[in-house]
């Protein structure tokens, strides 16, 4: 599989603070990796260097085989789409002139707009001035124009923040299609399910340093201690183990019309962060 992103003992210190402490990394070609960790672990940094933002105090890094110093220039760009907290929008401006003149940049036509406003849920909206928008309505713009240019690889922190259910789910909706039609996406979050639905892998960031790494099912599997939840008719959830005894248990409640559910019990990737760090992920 290619590899689109490489990260070999990657470090960033700020001033005296480690950011990042011997980084490494592999991103294959379509893949949806999600990079996990919490607040201060590092994510945003990582993003940052691998655009051309920041340069690492040591270490190397290349996208597209590029060295990552020199990515941040035109040639490079319009493979990439990266969404940050800096939304580069022009607030008397509304969002459809906002989105012109990233067509104009970008070279691609205005018919791309609209399917852009599609994927972030604001058809209809697109004569609001951004300075009126919400929270919400405004990342969804700086989404859309992440995906203006069709990019080959995205970086995205945290797209869905500040975002409602459904919204998100239109977003997930718009990642997955963009996915399809071959882009690569690199992105953070701190919201467990959309990293289980949405990433094909998953790192776990802790202290600058990466944990653990691998499809989220996977990981999930490798963290279960095997048992079996039950649902009981009286409201009471229990569990059992996979085993001889387990199945008894099963058959008798099953049998005296006790038994409403039964699941397996994997845990949660943020059960398993704890797990393996001892601290929470958020
Ligand atoms: N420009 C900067 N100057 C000094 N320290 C910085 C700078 N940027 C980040 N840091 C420090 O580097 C560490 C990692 O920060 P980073 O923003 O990468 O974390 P994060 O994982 O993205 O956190 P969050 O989930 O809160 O966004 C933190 O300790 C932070 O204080």
């Amino acid at each position: 599989m290619e590899e689109i992103i490489k990260v070999d003992s990657l470090t960033k210190f700020f001033a005296n603070e480690e950011a990042l402490d011997g980084l490494d990394l592999s991103i294959h070609s379509r893949e949806i990796f999600g990079f996990l960790g919490p607040s201060g672990a590092g994510k945003t940094t990582t993003i940052k260097l691998l655009t051309g933002q920041l340069l690492p105090t040591s270490g190397s890094a290349t996208v597209f085989g590029v060295p990552v110093k020199e990515v941040n220039s035109p040639q490079h760009l319009k493979k990439i789409g990266v969404m940050s907290d800096n939304s580069g929008l022009y607030e008397r401006l509304s969002i459809y002139e906002n989105l012109k003149l990233y067509c104009e940049l970008y070279q691609v036509t205005t018919d791309r707009i609209r399917e852009v406003l599609e994927m972030v849920n604001l058809i209809g909206e697109e004569k609001k001035m951004i300075s009126k928008l919400s929270k919400g309505m405004r990342q969804r713009v700086v989404l859309a124009r992440t995906f203006l240019h069709k990019p080959n690889l995205l970086f995205l922190d945290e797209p869905t923040a500040a975002l409602d259910p459904v919204n998100s789910e239109q977003i997930h909706r718009g990642l997955r299609e963009l996915n399809q039609n071959g882009t690569t996406i690199f992105l953070t979050t701190h919201d467990m399910r959309e990293a289980e639905t949405l990433c094909d892998r998953i790192a776990f960031l802790n202290n600058g340093e990466v944990q653990l790494m691998g499809p989220p099912k996977e990981l999930q599997r490798q963290y279960s201690n095997g048992n079996i939840r039950l649902e009981l008719k009286n409201g009471h959830e229990v569990e059992v183990q996979n085993n001889k005894e387990g199945a008894q248990k099963v058959h008798e409640w099953m049998s005296s019309g006790e038994l409403v559910r039964i699941q397996s019990h994997e845990p949660t990737l943020g059960e398993i962060f704890v797990d393996i760090t001892g601290r929470k992920l958020i």
